[in-house]
């Protein structure tokens, strides 16, 4: 594997957002052996750069699932929000929908507070050109045409790799295509079933923990 993608909320972090101090340990390792940490995450790119720098990653950003990239210093949008939009619109006359916080900043989907149950979302947008996420942190909708699946393939693009040639860690349903698009694919012992029955290894250890667990066992061997 030349390099490794992780999502960010669940898997590198705790439920309460919190870091992983041997998840940061483990990254800063595969770094310092010239193996680059790609990020993927639901969150805005600000947030996620953010965590690039105080983390030490050198490989490109997925942000918004995938609707914002970040690659060679270059912010690309990908994801068409107007979809979103409509379908927000159509949620609020439905539901007391609340966005998340920072949604201002958003440029290419929605992310709403887990208020309502995703189900009564999903029903509700039917007939809406969205996906719907539920991450566990938040329920994000988003460009169908976009994912953290197609996000990771422009980045590896743009570090000359081939996905297949990367290992993803994801904990959530926003990180299937994720998992799908990498050559090796790592689910956290906390993930959702759908994410596990697309591992090809599930963790013993949850969080933070099982990252430091496969980076381990499949890139620094020991
Ligand atoms: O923003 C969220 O809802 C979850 O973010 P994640 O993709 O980093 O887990
Ligand atoms: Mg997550």
């Amino acid at each position: 594997m030349k390099a490794v993608a992780v999502d960010i909320d669940g898997t590198i972090t705790d439920t309460a957002r919190k870091l992983c101090p041997e998840a940061l340990k483990a990254i800063r390792m595969l770094e310092s052996r010239g193996i680059p940490v790609i990020l993927a995450t639901g969150n805005i790119l600000c947030y996620a750069r953010a965590a690039s720098v105080l983390i030490g990653t050198s490989g490109g950003i997925v942000a918004e699932n995938g609707g914002v990239i970040y690659a060679d210093e270059e912010v690309r949008v990908l994801g068409n929000i107007q979809k979103a939009l409509d379908a927000y619109g159509h949620l609020r006359r439905l539901y007391p929908v609340r966005k998340v916080q920072f949604s201002e900043l958003r440029v290419s989907e929605v992310a709403l507070t887990r208020e309502v149950p995703e189900e009564a979302i999903k029903e509700a947008l039917r007939d809406f050109d969205v996906e719907v996420y539920d991450t566990g942190f938040a329920i994000h909708l988003t460009d169908p045409a976009v994912s953290k699946g197609s996000g990771l393939e422009m980045v590896a693009a743009s570090m000359g790799l081939d996905a297949s040639r990367i290992m993803a860690i994801g904990d959530s349903e926003n990180d299937i295509e994720f998992l799908e698009a990498a050559g090796l694919k790592v689910a956290v012992a906390n993930a959702d079933p759908e994410l596990r029955e697309v591992a090809d290894y599930v963790t013993a250890a949850p969080y933070g923990d099982g990252v430091a667990e496969a980076i381990h066992k499949f890139i620094l061997k020991g």
